[in-house]
């Protein structure tokens, strides 16, 4: 992954792309801003006017006081109206700017190359996705609306006190850098304690996905107390430490801000003071000067909005270099796919060596034929590379020397979709959806029907059982859903991988799990898929692959025996030989007795 705490204020232009289709809505909210700022820097001008010409002078025109009293109330009813109306249009905007942001990320996380994965961490990947988009949604609305709202409003005021007397405003921007000052020192001293409590968020956020993930072993363990006791003082620790931070706010922050203020309201009164000896002023300062103070209330308070936001900011900036580290993964896969659709089926592999880390291959020079339409098992001890081949040949990776070939040009040229089209996967641990039993098997692909989905299951040997579920094909499976077995499940999933129609079908231990009849049936489907679909199998259950056309046997990586059954079990020592009769003692042992 790329750093992602390198310059976080790069990721504003990753907010401007997500924003960018709502462009004239943000001019326009700008400039509506700017009005409602605009209308609220009239109120004390408003206001002086009526001290001078009729509090102090004693001129009761009722008419003319009525009638600046119902302008200060319009004007600042309408200053607050359209800051309103402005929040929910910025509000609109980050929420469809984060959509976007959240679909874009989506998008790409799907089209990462399974490398990728290997390295990233699940629970960080969805947090990135969720959280990470969200706190996007923050910045959007602080930089958006707090930032923009409370500099303008900073800059009407001090532009109307500026036309009152220029000298005054000028004592009262330098607020403006004495604040700068407070919150850099303030930073600086509460950073420790902020990063604290980050590190400690993220671990009850790791601890919790742990242990949800990993319920049925803890339970099962009896660790169930010991890991709720180390929840709880990480979220004891987590509370600590939230609390010294918002204790430096409350000790450091506010009061040094709130002296700022005091400091700033006697010098402008001594300013005021020094007036009034040096030259001949009247009673007309005492209009300027409750002008002079209401502006510097409308200046103090969105300055203060404006730092508190900005540990808010920095962590929303954060999570937005974060997201923009992800998007910046690469999703080239190899050369260009300019290939045919596959037709037949027919694989070989030459001399293909590969490792995930290319120092240390794992597959070494494995050269494999397999005709189309035929059966082809694959075993081996664990770690042997098995997964591993089928992983190239599902073009996760690529090898390093070698080429696999389909109906003789190179894998990596078929199109995506095409090769997606032509290739099933059952894998080792079938993946259910929150839906229906027909959507499962559909997945949303275009073009397969009810009758397709049902021709599917009844190829799968899953159409009994799933008939005899409560509401047949409409049974909501996953989470929230109907409980289905292992065995199953394996059958839903072969099902879906034959409704796609594929021309090459791979099983990954598709049997390891299940039961006997249930190995069965899904035999009885491979047999009927025979001269019609490429199959490649690889079985830790030797007796799924026994009917197969010729059987891989890997060791250490490379291609050690290969035949058929009879052939390989007529080797007399030979490794697969050897794996049958361990299995077969393995089978004996653990058979009830008397069975
Ligand atoms: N994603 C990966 N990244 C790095 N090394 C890996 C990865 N997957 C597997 N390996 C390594 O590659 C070697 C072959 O593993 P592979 O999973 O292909 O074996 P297998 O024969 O399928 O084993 P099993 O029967 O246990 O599934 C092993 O040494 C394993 O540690």
């Amino acid at each position: 992954m790329a750093k992602p705490h390198e310059k976080p204020w790069q990721s504003v232009g990753l907010l401007m792309d997500a924003a960018r289709p709502e462009r004239p809505q943000l001019v326009r909210g700008a400039l509506w801003l700017l009005l409602a700022a605009g209308l609220e820097a009239l109120g004390p001008i408003l206001g002086k006017r009526y001290i001078d010409h009729h509090l102090l002078p004693g001129r009761y025109d009722f008419v003319e006081m009525g009638t600046l009293l119902a302008m200060v109330l319009a004007v600042s009813w309408a200053a607050s109206w359209t800051r309103y109306a402005q929040l929910s249009r910025m509000a609109g905007v980050a929420r469809r700017s984060v959509l976007r942001l959240r679909e874009r990320v989506y998008a790409h996380v799907l089209a990462l190359p399974m490398a990728f994965f290997d390295k990233a961490i699940t629970g960080q990947l969805v947090s990135r996705v969720t959280n990470d988009t969200e706190a996007v949604n923050q910045l959007y609305r602080q930089v958006l609306y707090v930032m923009l709202d409370s500099s303008i409003v900073v800059a009407g005021s001090l532009a109307a006190m500026a036309w009152l007397d220029w000298r005054l405003m000028l004592i009262v921007a330098t607020l403006v850098p004495a604040m700068v000052i407070i919150i850099k020192g303030y930073q600086r001293l509460s950073a420790p304690a902020v990063a604290r409590t980050r590190q400690l968020r993220s671990d009850i956020n790791a601890q919790m996905a742990e242990s949800m993930a990993g319920m049925a072993v803890l339970q099962a363990a009896g660790a169930a107390q010991r890991f709720g006791a180390r929840f709880e003082a990480v979220n004891g620790e987590h509370r600590l430490s939230r609390i010294a931070e918002l204790r430096a706010n409350a000790w450091l922050l506010r009061p040094a801000l709130d002296l700022l203020n005091v400091l700033l309201l006697v010098t402008v009164i001594y300013g005021f003071g020094l007036r009034e000896l040096s030259g001949p002023m009247g009673a007309v300062e005492v209009g300027l000067l409750y002008a002079f103070l209401s502006y510097i209330a409308r200046v103090v308070e969105p300055l203060i909005q404006i730092t508190m936001q900005f540990g808010q900011l920095q962590q929303a900036m954060v999570a937005a270099s974060r997201v923009r580290a992800l998007l910046e993964e690469d999703e080239h896969r190899g050369p260009p796919q300019d290939g045919r659709a596959i037709a037949h089926g027919a694989l070989r592999l030459e001399g293909l060596t590969f490792g995930y880390d290319p120092a240390r291959p794992v597959l070494h020079g494995v050269d494999v034929d397999i005709p189309a339409g035929d059966f082809c098992g694959i075993v081996g001890h664990t770690g042997s590379g098995k997964s591993t081949l089928l992983s190239l040949l599902l073009r996760f990776y690529t090898a390093q020397q070698g080429r696999i070939t389909v109906d003789g040009q190179p894998l990596a040229a078929v199109p995506d979709v095409a090769f997606r089209d032509a290739v099933g996967l059952v894998p080792q641990e079938p993946f259910l959806v929150a839906a229906s039993v027909r959507e499962n098997i559909a997945m949303g692909r275009p073009g397969i029907t009810d009758a397709a989905v049902e021709a599917a299951a009844h190829a799968a040997r899953a159409h009994d059982f799933i008939t005899a579920l409560p509401q047949g094909y409409d049974t909501r499976l996953g989470e929230g859903g109907a409980r289905v077995s292992t065995g199953q499940k394996q059958l839903i999933a072969m099902a879906r991988a034959l409704a796609g129609a594929p021309r090459i079908l791979f099983l990954d231990e598709a049997t390891s799990n299940i039961d006997s009849a249930t190995e069965q049936l899904v035999g009885e489907a491979l047999t009927a898929l025979h001269g019609r679909v490429t199959v490649v199998a690889i079985a830790h259950r030797l007796s799924t692959i026994r009917a197969a056309d010729q059987i891989l046997v890997l060791n250490h990586g490379r291609l050690q025996e290969r035949g058929t059954h009879e052939v390989l079990m007529a080797f007399d020592g030979g490794l697969y030989r050897r794996l049958v009769e361990l299995q077969t003692l393995e089978e004996v042992a653990s058979a009830p007795p008397g069975g």
